[in-house]
């Protein structure tokens, strides 16, 4: 039988999400996971953690946030309505592939001024946002505007994004096995209003 346009559509897609599948796996294996982990005592010793990240990279933060509060996390997202001010004591998780886009360096530069943490997820230790930064985990992945595809063959800052998504689950997955709680304690803290 001869292959119809939807077969090679078909085929197309499944090469591309292997393809995505194989960058976020060779990222993985370039991560300093030692870095990464420094960054867990810090999210159980804040007394708030507040996450800020923009478009994608900010989609990927609020994700997180969900989960940092299934764990019980005092945990606010930047912008939202209810969010109340940052202090002392409190850490401001910040997600920016650049470490440039300027409202999430206002951001990180607010909450070091009151005295918060700032914890940078980024590609690069060499950034405004990392300048205000305690702690940078890197991330090896494209920027935004890194069009030439030597990093990531995906669009724009995707690789980025979602190994944000990704390492944000394995740190919860990580505080969640020190926690203990049984997931049907967590499940009692989701959202019983959506
Ligand atoms: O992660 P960065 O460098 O702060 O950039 C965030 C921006 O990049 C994008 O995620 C584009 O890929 C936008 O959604 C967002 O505005």
């Amino acid at each position: 039988m001869s292959k119809t346009p939807s077969d090679a559509l078909s085929a197309t897609l499944h090469n591309h999400l292997q393809q995505i599948i194989r960058e976020n796996q060779q990222l993985a294996e370039k991560l300093d996971f030692d870095q990464v982990a420094a960054i867990l005592p810090l999210l159980q010793q804040a007394k708030r953690v507040f996450v800020v990240g923009a478009g994608r990279t900010g989609l990927a933060l609020k994700a997180a946030a969900m989960r940092l509060m299934h764990l019980g996390l005092t945990v606010f997202v930047v912008g939202e309505t209810t969010t109340p001010a940052i202090g002392s004591g409190d850490v401001l998780l910040a997600g920016s592939g650049s470490g440039t886009t300027s409202s999430i360096v206002k951001a990180a530069e607010k909450a070091a001024a009151a005295g918060a943490q700032v914890v940078a997820i980024s590609t690069t230790t060499s950034s405004p946002l990392a300048a205000l930064a305690t702690h940078v985990a890197v991330l090896p992945a494209a920027q935004k505007q890194d069009h030439g595809g030597e990093i990531s063959a995906q669009y724009a800052g995707s690789l980025f994004e979602q190994s944000v998504l990704l390492l944000l689950d394995a740190i919860f997955q990580t505080l969640w096995g020190l926690d203990g709680t049984p997931a049907e304690e967590l499940w009692k803290r989701h959202a019983n209003l959506e």
